[in-house]
This record gives structure tokens, sequence and C-alpha cells, in this order.
């Protein structure tokens, strides 16, 4: 873990206003860590969460980021969101080419490469989430799979501009199924040696683990080469959860 460590939670369609102090106790845990973090939670709480954040005495260190972002600024785009509205409810940071946006609403890498360049254009730091299925590894194609991931979801555009790779197998997802060590610092190289042969930026990105991380795993992912950071989905929704995996990285 050679930079600060970042601990992203991902709420996805989870929480109504009521979760807003869930936040704020995450807010005091990251005061006291060395990581930076950072909560996606879904875009209706954005601006509430903004507000509470940054009106306390001392402003947050807590980032805010979107889950998605239209490609477009504006445009008759029933149900979209633009970057641009991300970041005027307060967000800072988007993740973009999720699986569950790849296979849930038929997310092309090509599609993520674009929202990629409308979030660098509202000045949000993307999160760009790779991962291959079981059947993909099963059939011996992760390494091929996350190549054409990596190739075709970052824009060259990225060259000097701060952005992070997030490596989420999908069947890892919400599964409880956690990879092997050596299968997660296999992905985390090929993806920092494509980022190092592609990208010449000084700020290196983080590159993130994401797919069932818990507060009782959470200090061993960190331990191993390659990952710099965690994507967190439902152990994000606690802060009681969420607490330990910010600690996890002290
Ligand atoms: O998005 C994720 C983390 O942000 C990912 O889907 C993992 O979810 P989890 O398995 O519930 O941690």
């Amino acid at each position: 873990m050679p930079k600060h460590p970042l601990i992203a939670g991902n709420w996805k369609m989870h929480g109504l206003r009521e979760a807003i102090p869930e936040a704020l106790a995450m807010d005091r845990a990251a005061r006291d860590s060395r990581a930076s973090v950072a909560i996606f939670p879904p875009s209706t709480l954005l601006y509430a969460l903004s507000e509470a954040l940054q009106s306390r005495s001392e402003p947050s260190p807590v980032r805010l980021g979107g889950q998605d972002c239209h490609k477009d600024a504006q445009g008759a785009f029933t149900g979209d969101l633009s970057a641009e509205m991300l970041k005027d409810a307060g967000a800072d940071m988007v993740i973009l080419g999720h699986s569950e946006r790849r296979h849930g609403h038929k997310e092309a890498c090509e599609s993520v490469a674009a929202k990629t360049l409308a979030a660098l254009r509202a000045g949000l730091e993307p999160i760009i989430c790779i991962g291959e299925t079981l059947d993909q590894r099963q059939e011996g194609l992760t390494h091929a799979v996350l190549s054409k991931q990596l190739r075709d979801s970052l824009p060259l555009a990225l060259e000097g501009q701060t952005f992070h790779v997030a490596y989420e197998p999908v069947w890892a997802i919400g599964t409880g199924h956690v990879p092997t060590d050596d299968q997660v610092v296999d992905a985390m190289l090929l993806i920092q040696k494509h980022l190092a042969q592609r990208f010449h930026n000084q700020v290196v990105p983080h590159t993130l683990y994401g797919g069932s991380v818990k507060p009782d795993n959470a200090r061993h992912l960190l331990s191993l080469e390659g990952v710099d950071g965690l994507l967190v989905g439902g152990a994000s929704l606690k802060a009681e959860d969420f607490n330990r995996i910010i600690a996890a990285a002290d």
C-alpha cells in the first residue's frame, strides 16, 4: 500500500434520509484515519449528505460521489443524471462501469469511456470498474476480459488526470466469495502494468479491490500486492462495519 489507501463505500440503491447519521458517524472515523474515504450514496442523498458533512465545524474529509452519470451534460434523457448535476449536488467523484450497470443496463466499454470523458469535463474523479464473470474465469478468459475492458473503457484523455480503477470480479459481488490472494494480486498487477504502459500520470491511480469486502477481511485484502484501496458494497451501509474497514487501513 504505497499511497494513502482509498476506502470507498458504494451504497448502491440503499439509503433514505434517515441514513444521514450513518454518514456522519463514518465522518468521525475518517477524521482519525490515514485513509481517504469516499461514500457513493444514491443521488437523492448527495445534496443532503454534502450539506450535512460540510456544515460541521471542521469540514469533513469524506468525499462524495455518484454511482453513474450520462455522457452528455444535459438533454432529453429521462431518468438520467449528468456529471455536472452530480457535481452540483456535492459529488467530486463518480463510479463508472460497475458490473451492475454493465450487465443490468447493457453498458458497453465504449459507453463507459464516453461517461469517463463526461466525468473529466465536469471535474469529477472517476473510479472505473472492471471484472470478469465466473464463466469467463472458468474458461480461462480472465486476462483477456480485463485487458479488453481496460483498453476500451479507459479513454486516452485520462493521461494527466486523477482517476482510479477497481477490480471487482462479478462472481465475488454480494456473494461472500472472495478470490484467492493469488487471483487478486494477478488481476491488480495486470491492471497496474496496463496503466503504467498507457498513462504517465503524476498522480498514480489507486487500484482498488471490490467484492465481498467485510470488516474481517479488509486488513488482509489491503496487505496484498497491488491493492491500494477497497470498493465496499454491503458493508459500507452501516457505520459500525464501514468504520472497521476504514480502521483496517491504518
Ligand atoms: O460495488 C461494489 C462495491 O462497491 C461491489 O459490487 C461489491 O459489493 P459487495 O460484495 O456487497 O461488497
